[in-house]
C-alpha cells in the first residue's frame, strides 16, 4: 500500500507500506474520499514532481493538513496513491481499498460542492477556527474545542441544501468510503468541518436510503444481497464496470477486474460469485437452515423479551471485564443452575461486543445449543453454526470450507468441520474473532467431550480468538474446560448472590408489565415485589414463570394475591405445583398426552403436526386450548409449540433431582418413553398413508427447480412434515429394550413402503429433507438386518441402495448429483444397479417417471419428454394414467 508522508523539506512523498517483512504493520493513516475533478494528481505527477501543478493538489495539501492536525503523519488519497499502469496494482488495489477505508484511522470527506463561506467562518493562520460578522471576529474555537455537534449547530442549517444535492452522494465509490470507516468527517470546500458520519446519520440516511444499523457499522452481511444492492442503483461511475467493482468490500467477494466487459456483465459476475458462494455456505445446512443470527432473535423473543437492566450488571464484572481487556485471558465459562439467565445474558454480551468487534473488521460467531432440538444439540451442529456465521461475516473464508460439508456420517462431518473451524481461525487475514456458544450441557451427552477438546484447543489456537461458553455447573464440564492454562481462562458463577440486582431489576420490570395488564395499585404491586424478592432466589425463571401465571386472564385481580401464594419457592416446587394443577382439571388425560409428545419429539412441532399424534376427534383450535392448559409447561410461537424453558422438559423427564420430577416421569409416561415413541411411529405410517401421493404441490413436471417451489395454501404436508423426517428415528426408540421388531410392525412397514416409498422421497424433497431422508432409510435399513422378513429386508435394501447411489437428492443434497439445484435428481451409477433397484421399485410404487438424469449424469433434466430424458425413457415403461 502506498501512503503519503510529508518528508523533512516539506513536500508530500510516496512511501510503500509495510516496507518489508520485519515491519508488517502499517502506520496509521487518514484517508480521503472525494468526487474526482479535471486535474486530479496522479501516481506519476508524484513520482515525476508535476503534482504541484495541478488543481487537484489542493485536496492532497488539504488531506495532508487535516491529517498532521490529527496527530497522523501518513495520509492516502485514490488519486495518486495506486499505481494504475500496473494492471496487478490495480487489482489488488480494488481488491483492498475497502479495508484500506475501514482500516483507516479517520476519513475525511472533502466535498467540492457545499460551501460554508458565506458563515464567515474561516480557519485563522494559527490553524484555529473564527466566526466573523461585519469583518469582527465574533468568536475563536480551538481546534481541540472543534467537535462535530459544536460545528454542526453553528453552521445551523446553511449549507444542508448543498451538502443533501452533494454530487458525493451520487458516485459508486463513495458507497463504501462512507460505510467502511469507523470514522467520517466531512469537510466543506474551504476545508470547514461539517459534522461527522454520527452526528449526521440521520441527514445521510435520508439522503442516501441506507439503513442507519449499516451507517453505525453492524456486520453489513446481515442485509440481504438485494438490500445492498439497492445501495448502489441511483449512483454512477464514469467506468460502467466500476459499478460492480466498487461493490467488492460490500459483499466480501472478488472477481477479476475486466475493464472493457460492460456494466452489466460486470454486474452479473458479481452475482454468480455471491451466489455461488450462497450456495457454498447453504450446504452447510442442508436441510432446515438454522442461522444462529435468527435463533438468537427467536430466542429474545420466545423468552419475553431481552432487558438491557437485567444483563448490564456483567459489564462492570471484574472477571468480565479482565477477560475483555487481557490478550491472554480467552476463555470466559459462565456458569450456573437452571433459570439463573444465562441465555440471555450471553444474548447481551453478544450485543454488546458485536457493534465495536465488526466496525474493526474483528468477527463474532455464536450458537445456541438446544437440547429440545435435534437439529441443533448436537457437537456437529455447533461446528456448522459457528461456522455458518463466520463466513457470512467474512465471505473470504469461504476458501477454508471443503467440497464437501455435509458428510451424512456426523463423525466424519464433525472432523472435517473442525478442521475447517481451525484454519479459518489460524487465518492470517482474521482479526480478533470472538466466538459465543451458549448450553454446553445442553449438546448431546456422547458429543459434549469432542465438543470440550474442542473448545480447549481453540482456547490455545490464536490470541486473536476469544471464547465465552455457558453452561450448568456441571463437574464434567469443569474438569474438561480445566485443561486451558489458567492464565487464559475465567470463570463467572451466576448465583443468587451475583444476580440479586439484576432479579430485582427483572422484579420491577414485570411488575410493570403486569400493572399495566391488571391495573394493579400500588399496595398490591409492593405486596407482590416483597413475594417475588423474598422467593426467587436469584433465579429469573421463577420470577418469569409466576409473573405468567399471574398475567393469565382467567386470574382476576381479586384473586391476585391468593394465587401468589401457591407459588412455592424453587423452580422444581413450582413445576410439581403446575403439574398438580394440570392433574385437577378435566382434561387431565388429553394434556398429558400432549407433554408425552412433546417432551418426546425431536424437534418442536407445529399443532398441526401435533394434531397427528394425539387423537381427539376435535379441531386445532380445542388442541390450541389444551396446549394453553398446558401453559406452565409449554408455550405457542407462530403455531410451534416450544418448552417454556429446558429446565420444564428436564423435570417432565425425570432429570431434575427433585423427588417431584421421578414422579412426573410416571404421570406423564404411564406405559414408559417407548409406548409413547410407538404412538408417535404407527401414528405418523397412518398419517402419511393417508397424505402421501404423486405430485403433491402440484407441479406438474418432475425437475422442477426446488427454489421456484411455492408452498400451496394449505400445505398438504403441514401435517406429516415431522413424521416424514423423524418416522424411523421413533421407530428405533420402541425397541431400545426389545431385540426385534415384531411381525404386526414389520407388516405396516413394508405396506407403506411398497405404497408410498416414492412418494415418500418426493414429499422430503419437497420438505428439502432429503440428507434426513438417507440417513432415515439407513438406519432403517441397519434396523431390519436382523429381523427374519426377507422381502422387506430386500425391499428396504433395495431402496436403500436406490436412494444412495442415486440420490434422490435436492439442492445441497449429501451426493452433489447434480450442479443445478433441483427438485428429484439422480446420477447414474453402474448401469446395472440401476436397472435392478429401479425395477424393484417400479413394482411398487407409481411415479417412477419423477426420477430423471440427463446422458451426462450431469445436469438435471427437466421435464418428463424432453430430449434429456430420452436416456431414461429408453429403460422406463409409460407411466399409467391412473398412476
Ligand atoms: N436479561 C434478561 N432479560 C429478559 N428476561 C430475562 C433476562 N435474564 C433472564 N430472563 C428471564 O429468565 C428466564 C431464564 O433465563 P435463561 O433462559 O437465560 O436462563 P438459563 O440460565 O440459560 O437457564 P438454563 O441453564 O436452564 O438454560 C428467561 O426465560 C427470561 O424470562
Amino acid at each position: 500500500m502506498w501512503l503519503l508522508k510529508r518528508d523533512p523539506t516539506g513536500e508530500f512523498r510516496l512511501t510503500k507500506h509495510p516496507p518489508n517483512d520485519e515491519t508488517p504493520e502499517i502506520p496509521p493513516y487518514a484517508i480521503l474520499s472525494h468526487t474526482w475533478g479535471d486535474e486530479e494528481v496522479l501516481f506519476r505527477d508524484l513520482a515525476g514532481g508535476t503534482a504541484k501543478n495541478k488543481a487537484g493538489y489542493a485536496k492532497i495539501q488539504f488531506c495532508g493538513e487535516q491529517a498532521e492536525r490529527d496527530g497522523l503523519r501518513y495520509f492516502w488519497v485514490d488519486t495518486c496513491c495506486i499505481d494504475k499502469s500496473d494492471a496487478g496494482e490495480l487489482q489488488h488495489a480494488l481488491n483492498s481499498m475497502f479495508q484500506w477505508y475501514r482500516n483507516a484511522a479517520k476519513c475525511y470527506v472533502y466535498l467540492a460542492d457545499v460551501s460554508a463561506h458565506q458563515h464567515d467562518i474561516t480557519n485563522s493562520r494559527d490553524g484555529n477556527l473564527v466566526a466573523r460578522q461585519s469583518g469582527c471576529v465574533t468568536q475563536r474555537w480551538a481546534f481541540k474545542e472543534f467537535t462535530a455537534p459544536t460545528i454542526v449547530q453553528l453552521f445551523s442549517k446553511g449549507w444542508k441544501p448543498a451538502f443533501r444535492q452533494s454530487r458525493w452522494f451520487t458516485r459508486g465509490w463513495t458507497l463504501q468510503e462512507l460505510i467502511a470507516p469507523t470514522t467520517v468527517e466531512f469537510f466543506s470546500k474551504e476545508g470547514l468541518c461539517l459534522g461527522d458520519k454520527k452526528c449526521l446519520e440521520q441527514e445521510i440516511h435520508k439522503i442516501t436510503e441506507i439503513p442507519l444499523r449499516a451507517l453505525q457499522g453492524y456486520p453489513l452481511s446481515d442485509f440481504s444481497v438485494a438490500e445492498r444492492m439497492r445501495w448502489i442503483e441511483k449512483r454512477n461511475t464514469k467506468y460502467e464496470e466500476d459499478k460492480a467493482y466498487s461493490l467488492f468490500g460490500i459483499f466480501d467477494v472478488h472477481i477479476p477486474v475486466l475493464y472493457g466487459e460492460g456494466g452489466q456483465k460486470a454486474l452479473k459476475r458479481l452475482r454468480d460469485k455471491i451466489h455461488e458462494d450462497y450456495l457454498c455456505l447453504a450446504k452447510l445446512w442442508s436441510a432446515d437452515p438454522r442461522d444462529p443470527r435468527h435463533e438468537k432473535e427467536r430466542i429474545e423473543l420466545a423468552k419475553g423479551g431481552l432487558l438491557a437492566d437485567a444483563y448490564r450488571w456483567v459489564f462492570d464484572n471484574p472477571d468480565f471485564k479482565r477477560w475483555r481487556q487481557l490478550s491472554e485471558s480467552r476463555l470466559l465459562w459462565i456458569k450456573g443452575d437452571p433459570g439463573k439467565g444465562k441465555t440471555m445474558l450471553l444474548c447481551g454480551i453478544i450485543n454488546e461486543l458485536e457493534r465495536p468487534i465488526t466496525v474493526n473488521g474483528g468477527n463474532l460467531a455464536y450458537f445456541f445449543c438446544q437440547a429440545t432440538d435435534s437439529r441443533i444439540n448436537n457437537a456437529t451442529s455447533v461446528l456448522r453454526g459457528l461456522i455458518y456465521v463466520l463466513v457470512q461475516r467474512q465471505p473470504r473464508l469461504l476458501s477454508h470450507l471443503p467440497e464437501n460439508t455435509y458428510p451424512s456420517d456426523d463423525a466424519m462431518a464433525w472432523i472435517v468441520l473442525s478442521k475447517t473451524l481451525l484454519e479459518m481461525l489460524e487465518d492470517p487475514n482474521l482479526k480478533v474473532t470472538y466466538l459465543v456458544i451458549d448450553a454446553l450441557d445442553e449438546c448431546m451427552i456422547d458429543q459434549q467431550q469432542q465438543l470440550l477438546s474442542l473448545i480447549v484447543q481453540i482456547s490455545s489456537v490464536s490470541a486473536r480468538v476469544k471464547l465465552v461458553v455457558s453452561s450448568r455447573n456441571l463437574v464434567q464440564i469443569e474438569e474438561q474446560l480445566a485443561i486451558v492454562a489458567q492464565q487464559s481462562r475465567l470463570s463467572l458463577e451466576l448465583n443468587a448472590e451475583s444476580v440479586t440486582a439484576a432479579v430485582e431489576a427483572f422484579i420491577h420490570y414485570k411488575i410493570l408489565c403486569l400493572s399495566r395488564l391488571k391495573q394493579y395499585d400500588s399496595i398490591m404491586e409492593n405486596f407482590i415485589r416483597e413475594y417475588l424478592s423474598s422467593n426467587a432466589n436469584g433465579t429469573f425463571l421463577w420470577v418469569a414463570l409466576v409473573c405468567q401465571a399471574l398475567a393469565d386472564p382467567k386470574v382476576r385481580k381479586r384473586h391476585t394475591l391468593t394465587k401468589l401464594r401457591t407459588f412455592p419457592p424453587g423452580l422444581d416446587d413450582l413445576y410439581a405445583r403446575m403439574m398438580k394443577q394440570i392433574d385437577e382439571s378435566e382434561d387431565t388425560n388429553l394434556c398429558k398426552e400432549i407433554l408425552a409428545v412433546t417432551t418426546t419429539v425431536s424437534r418442536p412441532i407445529t399443532v398441526p403436526e401435533l394434531t397427528t399424534f394425539v387423537e381427539m376427534g376435535g379441531d386445532v383450535s380445542d388442541l390450541e386450548e389444551l396446549i394453553g392448559l398446558c401453559g406452565s409447561f409449554l408455550i405457542i410461537r407462530e403455531q410451534t409449540i416450544y418448552f417454556v424453558h429446558q429446565s420444564a422438559k428436564d423435570f417432565l423427564q425425570g432429570n431434575a433431582a427433585h423427588q417431584a420430577s421421578r414422579e412426573a416421569f410416571g404421570w406423564v409416561f404411564p406405559l414408559g418413553m417407548e409406548d409413547v415413541n410407538h404412538i408417535i411411529f404407527s401414528r405418523s405410517l397412518i398419517a402419511m398413508s393417508a397424505v402421501l401421493r404423486r405430485d403433491m404441490y402440484g407441479l406438474k413436471a418432475p425437475g422442477f427447480p426446488i427454489n421456484e417451489i411455492q408452498m400451496p395454501s394449505p400445505d398438504p404436508l403441514a401435517a406429516v412434515r415431522y413424521s416424514c423426517v423423524f418416522w424411523v428415528a421413533h421407530l428405533r426408540d420402541t425397541i431400545s429394550k426389545k431385540d426385534t421388531l415384531q411381525r404386526n410392525i414389520l407388516d405396516t412397514i413394508q405396506s407403506f413402503l411398497e405404497k408410498k416409498y416414492l412418494y415418500w422421497l418426493e414429499a422430503l424433497s419437497l420438505l428439502r429433507a432429503m440428507p434426513e431422508g438417507v440417513i432415515a432409510i439407513t438406519q432403517l435399513n441397519g434396523l431390519l438386518t436382523h429381523t427374519d422378513n426377507s422381502q422387506l429386508t430386500k425391499l428396504v435394501f433395495d431402496a436403500y441402495r436406490f436412494t444412495l447411489t442415486y440420490g434422490w437428492v435436492v439442492k445441497q443434497a449429501p451426493l452433489q448429483a447434480a450442479e443445478e439445484p433441483g427438485w428429484i435428481c439422480t446420477k447414474p451409477a453402474v448401469e446395472g444397479d440401476w436397472n435392478a433397484c429401479l425395477q424393484t421399485l417400479e413394482g411398487h410404487s407409481g411415479w417412477v417417471q419423477s426420477v430423471a438424469f440427463s446422458p451426462d449424469g450431469q445436469r438435471l433434466a427437466s421435464g418428463s419428454d424432453g430430449s434429456d430424458h430420452q436416456d431414461l425413457g429408453s429403460r422406463l415403461r409409460p407411466m399409467p394414467a391412473n398412476a
